[in-house]
């Protein structure tokens, strides 16, 4: 037998091709996975930011978007990083000063340059949107709304951001873009063939939308309540209306102002808690284009606004500011406005959310008679016992819930046709996914053309993916390999035994 030393030579593993080959294969594959898990580590994040102010009839907001800076004609997702309410009332109501308007966006504008980053600062689109408290301003004292707007636009382009514009919205516009921030957040735009989209339902101060796609609706009968889209690739025929006067303040209005028809100094008003007493001014009751021309002749200058806590009266106070008489087309909400069936999911944000969570009403598998009832009984409470159980809450606001509710239930209901079935298919929502429901989003993604006509090309595999499936293809191949060296590789032969 040879000696020993020379079979162990012999031994194949021990060669130094075996060594070299199984060195330069361990080395490949601590590369691979290397290159692979560094090229996969997440970048620091690049975010790119939009503002948008919303200039309401009650108060203006000042939202902030940011989106991910590498994708922003993609389905990279836009999320609102913050908010700011400005103090004070909507610039509408700055007719007489309009400069104050301007100055009362200054500390939201402030804010704003702390939550952008410096060095993005002057690419960051600012945009003013208007919407019903402007409507009626510029209707009644055209003059009055655009020397508000210059007020605005001067402090608006005296900010580090790339100022693009303040402008009243249309009511199209305005319920056209809520519809469009709601289902762009649920995720509804982006799917192929279509999943069915949420109608959009906003409760303003002074005006109040309903968006909706109707399957039986293709915008040829009523065309100025019909907005077209192409989003991602599909094709969208939505309904929307725009009520102005409808917004929850102005029907307080409508409201007083059917009850104080003959200019009484006491105004007996259901929708108001019994005992409740405030003393009102005619003229500034009367002061809005949605109530000017019915202000009674000859009234005193103020009355007691009395309430009586009645949910039944109420609602059919309630039902006197909608006008059934007439309707133009096959179909109609209130006023002669063409309304298609009602259809799918509906979001019902701003007023709507407010009230009914004050309510403890949100949840819409509560049956609407119920809902009616629990109503009933809120609106019989008297005053000082509500006053005793909400100390915290704004008395303005507390005072108006019964009101708000009803009137909620009565627009859905008697106004928009909304029955006991469809109430539940109502969700009341304030925020999707961490950014505020309303017509801001929308609107920005809009004018940024964030959202494209067209679903955006993608390729088969995400990068992850990608670099996972070549790592495991490549320990694949280093395992067979292997395993062939290991079963095809000349061996010594057995041993003899030295016995
Ligand atoms: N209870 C309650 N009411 C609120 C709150 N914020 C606003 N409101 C009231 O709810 C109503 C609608 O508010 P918004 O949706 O901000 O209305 P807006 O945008 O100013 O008005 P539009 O221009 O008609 O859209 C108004 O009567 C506000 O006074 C809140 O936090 N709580
Ligand atoms: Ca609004």
């Amino acid at each position: 037998p040879p000696p020993l030393s020379e079979m162990k030579e012999k031994n194949p593993w021990h060669t130094p091709a075996t060594i070299i080959i199984t060195v330069i294969f361990v080395i490949a594959i601590v590369a691979l996975v290397t290159v692979a898990v560094l090229q996969n580590k997440p970048l620091p994040p690049k975010y790119k930011y939009g503002i948008v102010l919303d200039a309401g009839s009650s108060h203006t907001a000042l939202y902030i978007y940011e989106w991910p800076a590498e994708k922003d004609n993609n389905t990279g997702r836009v999320e609102q990083t913050h908010s700011c309410k400005v103090k004070g009332p909507g610039i509408s109501s700055y007719a007489s000063s309009p400069l104050k308007a301007g100055e009362s966006l200054k500390v939201c504008l402030q804010e704003a340059e702390q939550w952008v980053p410096n060095k993005r600062h002057q690419e960051t689109p600012l945009y003013l949107g208007a919407t019903a408290g402007m409507r009626l301003l510029n209707m009644e004292n055209s003059l009055a709304s655009d020397q508000v707007f210059q007020a605005v636009a001067a402090t608006l382009q005296k900010s580090p951001f790339s100022f693009q514009g303040a402008r009243i919205l249309s009511g199209q516009e305005e319920g056209a873009y809520g519809w469009v921030t709601v289902n762009y957040l649920d995720d509804r735009l982006t799917q192929v063939c279509g999943l069915e989209t949420t109608g959009a339902l906003d409760l303003g101060g002074a005006s109040t939308q309903i968006s909706f796609v109707s399957s039986s609706y293709d915008g040829s009968e009523s065309p100025s309540n019909s907005v077209s889209f192409r989003l991602y690739g599909n094709n969208y025929n939505l309904y929307t209306h725009s009520f102005l006067c409808y917004g929850k303040d102005q029907v307080l209005r409508l409201a007083l102002a059917h009850l104080s028809q003959s200019g009484q100094s006491t105004v007996e008003d259901p929708c108001f808690h019994p005992n409740f007493t405030e003393s009102k001014n005619y003229s500034v009751l009367y002061d809005s284009p949605c109530v000017s021309d019915r202000k009674p002749h000859g009234a005193p200058v103020a009355f007691t606004h009395k309430g009586t806590g009645n949910f039944s009266l109420c609602q059919q106070v309630l039902k006197n500011v909608f006008n059934f008489s007439h309707c133009p087309y096959s179909q109609c909400s209130f006023n002669g406005v063409f309304q298609p069936d009602l259809q799918g999911t509906f979001g019902a944000f701003s007023a709507y959310y407010f009230v009914m969570n004050f309510l403890n009403l949100t949840d819409t598998a509560i049956p609407l008679e119920t809902v009616k009832e629990k109503l009933a009984t809120y609106c019989s409470t008297p005053w000082p016992q509500i006053t005793q159980q909400h100390k915290d809450v704004k008395l303005k606001y507390l005072a108006e819930y019964c009101f708000s509710g009803t009137y909620i239930l009565t627009l859905l209901t008697e106004g928009y046709n909304f029955n006991s079935d469809s109430y539940s298919n109502i969700r009341f929502i304030k925020k999707i996914k961490g950014s505020d429901a309303g017509w801001t989003l929308g609107y920005m993604l809009n004018l940024t053309n964030m959202i494209p006509a067209e679903a955006p090309d993608t390729p088969p595999l995400p990068y992850a993916g990608y670099v996972s499936i070549v790592t495991i293809i490549a320990l694949v191949l280093v395992i067979i390999f292997a395993l062939c060296l290991y079963r095809f590789w000349p061996r010594c032969p057995k041993q003899p035994q030295i016995i």
